[in-house]
């Protein structure tokens, strides 16, 4: 259209629907590369301004920094590769080869062993996107490797997939004796293992599975924690961190679905804030050294915009080569946060001070825990005492999410002493006392009543989270109540056999209606056969009622003034005689009782004894007509 007659046409339309033909900038929605923009031209315009990364930063007072890919790569060289970018290099070592499935099983100890091979985990809650993030380093999208879900639940196994190039075959060849019949050759550099989710729908062992994992494997390099950007960290993701610092495992924290995040740059902050207040107080817990990424890797691999899934792959890439050991990392060496080095003064201690200097206590000797390298073996047959508390803690989480405020608080690892009903007591009035220490007042004189009951507030506070059976227990009960109830259990089998049948009645119809006339035919036959039986059962009943009557009438006749009823017990004569049956023993009894027949015998007998004086000439006598009915009734 010319331009002229477009501006007629529009000076011709109503004023406020010009607008609508115009268009309004202000529609348009923002692209979502923008958001994650490598590109230094659109830093101003874009909402997370070249975000690769958050640096943990190293005093509680500094700025938080967000870093871009290249600072973030630029500390870092794969030592193996040429001079190109690390970002293409990361791109080839992940994609060349191209990865492929190992393994899955969901016990620990059927997992086929693997020494040599450097393996990372990826672990985190269901349905944080594990399995989204291993298809995305292996640049699937359609072919998927990992299934994905949008239900929570989906991956059920310790899943194995390996990447990266293959080992030279001199390499194979020298290894060749060492791993004939206990382990597979490797066709790929590194494994990627892919884990079950925690938290909501989670497998019930799953905590013992992945404890065993990380403290009795020997490849295991490094875990991958994926974290909901969106949701933030969760108890049961401290808990996880916490196992690991315990275990000493090197840990890279990562944030998925930054796309969705409310806030954009802001709330990820926020979230990244939460975080590090968490690491720093598992850190402090710590003796050991717990080696974990300082940056916080930002990913949104399930992002619609190919450019975000792009840019923010190559972080989760670098995040998981440097596990792996694949990554030279030049990063100076940060001080590790300061942790409290002062001894520890007991409550009895505290409390019954002799003097108001403190007491001179020997330091507690802490035990140290060093993770054996090795396989399964002699030295690794027991988990190490403070794994096993973060070992349980995990189980508690995987049963599910925790409700209301009865529920178990994570016990400490530090902590060897089991906690008693005494010892929170003690703990209780200690944090009271401690206090009260810090008040010069309360040393020389006796709490006053505020301050007694303020102790006994916090007492039975305390009281309420201890762990006693009869807590547990009614706990328990009540977590119980609140679940809601199981779904219900579908019988697959019966499902799939009536889709299957739905799907052949609608490719051959002309069949199904020939079944269906069978049937039906088929039916109408089994009902006449029913009918017919009740009707022939309904006509010999009638008929053994009329002989019956039959019966009482020749008697009746028979006997002349004598109620035949009589013959048939007491009582006969007011029953209903329809409804009485006549057994045969019943009536064969009257019979041989009747004094009309006793005389008839006598009568007989009389005369079969003259004939046998007589002789054997004498014609038998004709028998009347009621012994002839009686027999033939008998028969
Ligand atoms: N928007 C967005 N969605 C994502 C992202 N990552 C994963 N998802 C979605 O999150 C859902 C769960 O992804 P999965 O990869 O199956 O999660 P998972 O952690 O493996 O879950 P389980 O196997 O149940 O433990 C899927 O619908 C994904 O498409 C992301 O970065 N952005
Ligand atoms: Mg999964």
């Amino acid at each position: 259209m010319p331009l002229s007659r477009h501006l007629n046409a529009l000076l011709a339309m109503p004023a406020p629907l010009r607008l609508l033909m115009i268009g309004t900038p202000s529609r348009i929605k923002p692209n979502q590369k923008f958001l994650f923009s490598t590109c230094t031209g659109n830093y101003a315009a874009s909402k997370y301004p070249n975000v690769a990364a958050f640096v943990l930063p190293e005093f509680r007072t500094a700025q938080l920094s967000e870093i871009s890919p290249d600072e973030l790569f630029k500390t870092s060289f794969l030592p193996s590769a040429p001079d190109n970018p690390l970002q293409d290099e990361l791109t080839a070592l992940f994609t060349k080869n191209p990865p492929t499935f190992q393994y899955a099983e969901s016990d620990f100890y059927k997992l086929k062993k693997n020494t040599r091979v450097p393996e990372v985990c990826v672990l985190g809650r269901s349905n944080v996107g594990k399995s989204s993030f291993v298809n995305a380093l292996a640049n699937r999208h359609n072919n998927v490797l990992a299934y994905v879900s949008s239900k929570a639940g989906k991956t059920k196994a310790i899943t194995t997939y390996g990447f990266g190039p293959p080992p030279l075959p001199k390499d194979i060849a020298a290894q060749a004796a060492e791993y004939k019949g206990k382990e597979d050759i490797p066709t790929h550099a590194f494994f990627l293992v892919d884990m079950p989710g925690y938290g909501y729908a989670s497998l019930k062992d799953w905590g013992r599975n992945i404890t065993l994992y990380l403290t009795k494997r020997a490849g295991v390099k490094g875990a991958i924690v994926l974290i909901d950007a969106e949701v933030g960290p969760k108890q049961t993701d401290l808990q996880l961190l916490e196992l690991l610092s315990t275990a000493g495992k090197r840990t890279a924290i990562v944030l998925t679905k930054a796309d969705k995040v409310k806030g954009g740059l802001n709330g990820l902050r926020e979230t990244c804030i939460k975080l590090w207040d968490a690491i720093i107080e598992i850190e402090k817990k710590q003796e050991t050294d717990w080696p974990w990424e300082r940056e916080i890797f930002v990913t949104a691999v399930g992002a619609r915009d190919y450019q975000v899934v792009s840019s923010t792959v190559t972080t989760g890439r670098l995040a998981v080569a440097r596990l792996a050991g694949l990554v030279n990392d030049t990063r100076p060496k940060l001080e590790k946060n300061k942790k409290w080095t002062g001894s520890i003064v007991s409550f009895d201690d505290l409390e019954y001070a002799p003097s108001k200097e403190a007491p001179e206590i020997p330091q507690r000797t802490q035990a140290t825990h060093t993770l054996s390298q090795s396989p399964v073996g002699p030295g690794m047959d027991k988990i190490p005492k403070d794994i096993n508390s973060a070992f349980a803690s995990l189980e508690r989480a995987s049963a599910g999410p925790h409700q209301g405020p009865h529920r178990i608080r994570p016990r400490t690892f530090g902590s060897q002493r089991p906690r008693t009903v005494a010892h929170s007591h003690a703990r209780a009035i200690h944090s009271s006392a401690s206090l009260r220490a810090e008040n010069p007042r309360s040393k020389s004189q006796p709490p006053n009543s505020q301050e007694l009951r303020d102790i006994l507030d916090d007492f039975i506070n305390e009281l309420k989270f201890i762990n006693t059976t009869g807590n547990y227990a009614r706990n328990t009960r009540r977590q119980h109540d609140l679940r809601p109830p199981p779904p219900k259990q579908h019988d697959v089998l019966e499902e799939d056999r009536l889709n299957r049948a739905r799907r052949l009645q609608t490719r051959f119809p002309q069949q199904t209606e020939r079944v269906q006339a069978v049937r039906e035919k088929r039916e109408a036959l089994t009902a006449r056969k029913i009918r017919m039986r009740e009707e022939s059962m309904q006509e010999k009943k009638m008929e053994s009622k009329m002989k019956e009557k039959e019966l009482r009438e020749a008697l009746r006749s028979f006997e002349g003034d004598e109620p035949a009823d009589s013959l048939f017990g007491e009582g006969s004569a007011d029953a209903d005689d329809s409804n009485m049956p006549l057994s045969p023993d019943t009536f064969s009894e009257a019979f041989v009782t009747s004094p009309g027949l006793k005389e008839n015998k006598k009568q007989k007998k009389k005369g079969s004894k003259k004939k046998k004086s007589k002789g054997a000439k004498a014609e038998p006598e004709p028998l009347d007509d009621f012994e002839a009915k009686f027999s033939s009734v008998r028969r």
